[in-house]
Formats: C-alpha cells, structure tokens, sequence
C-alpha cells in the first residue's frame, strides 16, 4: 500500500466525513491489505450480497454484476472484480467463515457465509433455553472465527432472569451475554457495540426465539422478511428471491441465509478447544493419553471433579461434542474404514481371549 489512496481504501477513521460506499459493505483493513491501491483500482473491491444458481450477486462502491457460479465463494464474500474476464475476478482471504458438512451420503462441505464479525446466539428465558445447545453454537462461532455474543430475549414474559443469565455467563468468559426484549425501542442502542458500520452480523438460534424481531428492530423502517428482490436469472426468467445481506439502519450488514437456520455442529473441533480450554489442559495431565476419564488411574480430570474445581455436568456436554466433533469430522469412506478397524480389534481380543482361556 502507498499514496494518497492508503486511507481511503484502509477505511481508516483518518476520514470519518466523507462516507465511502465500500464502508458500508463491510470493507476494511483486513482486505485491503492484501492488495494494493493499483490494483484496486484496476479490480474494484465487490462483496457477494446473494448466491443464486445462476451466478453471485456482487456490490461494490458503484458495481452491481453478478459473477458466475462457483462453489469456492459464498455470500459475504470479497472479491477483486474483473471487470474485463469476470469469471477471474479473484477471491479474497476470508476473516471468517462457516460451513457446514451436507447431511446427505456424500457429506461435503457448503460454505454458509463468509466475513460475518458477530454472531449473535439467541434464545429465549424459558423453555428454549438450553445450555448443551448455546454451547453448541458458541463452538461453532468460534471455530468459523466469529465473535459471538448471546442475547437472552423474552425477559417481559419471564419472572427472574438472573439464572438464565448465570448460566449463559457460564459458557466463557470470552462471550458476552445480553438480556434483551426484542420487542422494544431500546434493541439498536443495546447491540450498538456490535452492529458498527460495516460490521456483519447474523442471528443463530431457534425457531420463534426473536431472531426476526431482533433483525428488523435494527432494520428501523425496512423489513428484512420482505426484502424479496426479482431478478433474471440466466435463462432470462424472472426469479424471486430473498436477499441475504441486508444493509440496515445502523450501518452494518445482517446477515440472512435459509443456511445459517440450519446449522449444526459439524467439525467445529477449533471451537470445542477453545471453549473448554481448561479441561482440554487438565486432559493433557492424565496418565493415559486416550483417558476417558471414567476408571482409569491419574486421571487429572477425575482428581479436579472430586476437588470440585470442575463442573460434571460441563464435562458430560464436552466429552458428548468432542466424540460428536469426532463423529462429524470422519467422511464416509472413513467411518467405514473405522467400523472395520474396530471389527479387527474386537476380533483380535475375543481371538485373544479364548486363547488365553484355561484349557
Ligand atoms: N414479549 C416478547 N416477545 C418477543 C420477544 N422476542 C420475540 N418475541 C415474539 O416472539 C415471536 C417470534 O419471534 P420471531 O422474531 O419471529 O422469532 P424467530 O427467531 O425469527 O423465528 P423463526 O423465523 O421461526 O426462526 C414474535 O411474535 C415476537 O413478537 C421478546 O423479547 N419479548
Ligand atoms: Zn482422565
């Protein structure tokens, strides 16, 4: 980076004025760094708002095109534009991403959205709430490198939120937790911390725990549910379609993909450690290195339970993602190859065994 341009494209507060429009898409230091001011004004900096099947919906400072599909991008995602060869307009690194594995036979990977800053966790203070879950979730932001940060939403309709706020305060002392009512005036001005200019961020969580209410309050006067836009699709019919990337009131971007509804935790193992970093350490102390923390000897895991420095119930919700992370993580081929690794194994030890039986 030199020259004049360095500010502009560094987006940095040295020019807080003059809004620019890639400010508002999100654009930040983090890309423009790995470029320089020739280049982009060669290849202007354009984010993907939609994917649809016939190509990426882009935006940039005065750019609206779509690229040809590929399955290496996602919506959120920053591109140098070519505006020559289109198809080689190039990808940029991603701050962060989440995927998920396809719950079909074939289990590959979807990208769901890239470049989110914030996911925001919520849930409601009653029966929703579930502590196994916001864990979840909490894991998986982490491991896509998003921030994420837990609304408690529902309080009017609730006597006492201190306990539902404990125990989400449980989870880390690296997530912030927020009770919020949804439904009120004050909802822009609570997640103003999060929801900057140029800030992405998205709204994880159940059915009917407030995710809409929440977005449109930042929204103001749009609706984000009806922010369907037509568009020609490339055999020149018309197509309705739900926007994805939505540039609200307050200057950031909300992100709404039918993907992100459905996330599951799948190979988030980077989450899971950070999460339960302490036991993931106490772990490496135990005797055995394939502990399981049940009958064996030494086991660090055990000797911190029994000091009550550590919660059982928090260990059983690790040990079940770690062995679901585990699970997650094989391909099918691999699962395959395992069964039949551990159909030796147990041949070999009833071989053993009879063996070893007295004549
Ligand atoms: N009293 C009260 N009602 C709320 C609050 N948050 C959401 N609601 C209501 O709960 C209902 C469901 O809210 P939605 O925002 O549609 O929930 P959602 O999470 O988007 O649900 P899906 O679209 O199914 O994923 C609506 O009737 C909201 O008005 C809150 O904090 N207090
Ligand atoms: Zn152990």
């Amino acid at each position: 980076m030199n020259g004049k341009y360095d500010a502009f494209f560094a987006n940095t507060p040295a020019t807080p004025l003059v809004e620019n429009p890639l400010d508002r898409l999100g654009w930040s230091s983090f890309f423009a760094q790995q470029t320089d001011a020739d280049a982009l004004l060669a290849t202007p900096p354009v984010r993907v708002t939609s994917v649809h099947r016939s190509g990426l919906q882009v935006q940039g400072a005065d750019i609206n095109a779509i690229l040809p599909p590929r399955k290496d991008a996602t919506v959120g995602d920053w591109f140098l534009y070519e505006a020559e060869n289109v198809p080689e307009s190039h990808l940029l690194e991603r701050k962060s991403l989440i995927k998920r594995r396809s719950p079909g036979k074939d289990r590959f990977e979807q990208l769901i959205a890239a470049n989110i800053d914030t996911a925001f966790i919520v849930t409601s203070c009653n029966a929703d709430f579930n502590i196994a879950r916001l864990e979840r979730y909490v894991a998986l932001a982490f491991d896509a490198d998003v921030t994420p940060v837990i609304l408690l939403t529902k309080p009017d309709l609730c006597d006492d939120t201190q306990p539902y706020k404990t125990e989400a305060q449980s989870i880390s002392d690296f997530v912030a937790v927020e009770v919020i009512n949804a439904t009120s005036d004050s909802v822009a001005k609570q997640l103003a911390t999060w929801c900057k200019m140029g800030q992405t961020v998205a709204f994880l969580g159940s059915s009917g725990v407030g995710k809409s209410t929440l977005a449109n309050a930042l929204a103001g006067n749009e609706n984000i549910e009806t922010g369907a836009i037509r568009e020609i699709d490339s055999k020149g019919r018309h197509t309705t379609t739900r926007r994805e990337l939505h540039f609200v009131g307050t200057g950031c971007a909300v992100l709404d993909t039918p993907g992100m509804r459905e996330l599951q935790l799948t190979d988030a193992a980077a989450g899971v450690s950070d999460l339960f970093a302490d036991l993931q350490t106490l772990e490496n102390q135990c005797k055995f290195r394939d502990c399981a923390h049940d009958s064996e000897p030494n086991c660090a895991i055990k000797a911190a339970l029994k000091r009550g420095e550590i919660d059982q119930a928090r260990v059983t919700r690790w040990r079940r993602l770690v062995a679901e992370d585990t699970f997650n993580t094989l391909s099918l081929s691999e699962r395959k190859h395992k069964e039949k690794d551990l159909s030796k194994i147990i041949k070999s030890l009833d071989l053993k065994n009879r063996n070893e039986r007295p004549k």
